[in-house]
């Protein structure tokens, strides 16, 4: 069903595994992000390639009418590595490369279920997040529960004081995408506001607004 308002986010990027899991429930929950996807009108950056979860969304966004980039570096490009892949191809050097074309193009990032390498994408871009490198949201699509123990591990993190609290909240996690996205939504549009009130300010609240918002 297509939604009517248009999303805060042109284009998401989605890292995801290149194997498809061993349940049906992992390849359904790409697909449904896909739809999701589709239904607010956003365009897809990913890995490339047509294997596993990744060939399984960027098919469905493609064939939903939004826009696919492929980035892939040169290495992973030969047809039996990664399978053809939908939309355009953006070649590049290395993983490198890569991660940091993909952190550009996308205005937010999602992680559905994968392995070493969709958490080390996704890990990645919350460290970015934690240095001010960027300020765009990170979701993971918790497809029942599979990243649960990453969640704990994060919360152990902060109670043994490796992670600040308030780092702890640059990762979003809910079990569908379309609580993942409505949530991303909100945080995005929380922090607009507080930017414009910080550096716009609201007239006569501007004092008291600034520092509640700071020490908040
Ligand atoms: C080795 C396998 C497939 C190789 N093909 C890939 N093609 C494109 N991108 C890939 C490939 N393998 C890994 N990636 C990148 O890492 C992420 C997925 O890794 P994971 O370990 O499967 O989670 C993905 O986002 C790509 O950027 C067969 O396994």
């Amino acid at each position: 069903m297509e939604s009517n308002s248009r999303s805060k986010f042109k284009i998401i990027c989605v890292f995801c595994g290149s194997n498809p899991g061993h349940r049906k429930v992992f390849s359904d929950a790409a697909i449904e992000l896909g739809n999701e996807l589709v239904s607010r009108k956003i365009d897809l950056v990913y890995g490339g390639g047509s294997v596993g979860l990744m060939g399984l969304i960027s098919q469905k966004v493609y064939e939903g009418g939004c826009h696919v980039l492929g980035v892939i570096p040169k290495a992973l490009v030969p047809i039996e590595i990664s399978g053809e892949s939908v939309g355009d191809v953006k070649i590049v050097s290395d993983m490198h490369e890569r991660k940091a074309e993909m952190a550009s193009q996308a205005d937010a990032f999602i992680a559905l279920p994968g392995g070493y390498g969709t958490m080390e994408e996704t890990l990645e871009m919350i460290t970015w997040a934690q240095l001010g490198i960027h300020k765009k949201p990170v979701g993971l699509l918790n497809v029942e529960g599979y990243y649960n123990s990453l969640l704990t591990l994060f919360d152990n993190g902060v109670e043994e004081g490796f992670i600040k609290p308030g780092a702890r909240d640059i990762v979003l996690a809910a079990p569908t995408a379309r609580e993942l996205l409505s949530k991303m939504e909100v945080l995005t549009l929380a922090n607009f506001l507080y930017l414009f009130v910080m550096f716009k300010g609201i007239p006569r609240f501007n004092h008291s607004l600034r520092l509640v918002l700071f020490f908040h």
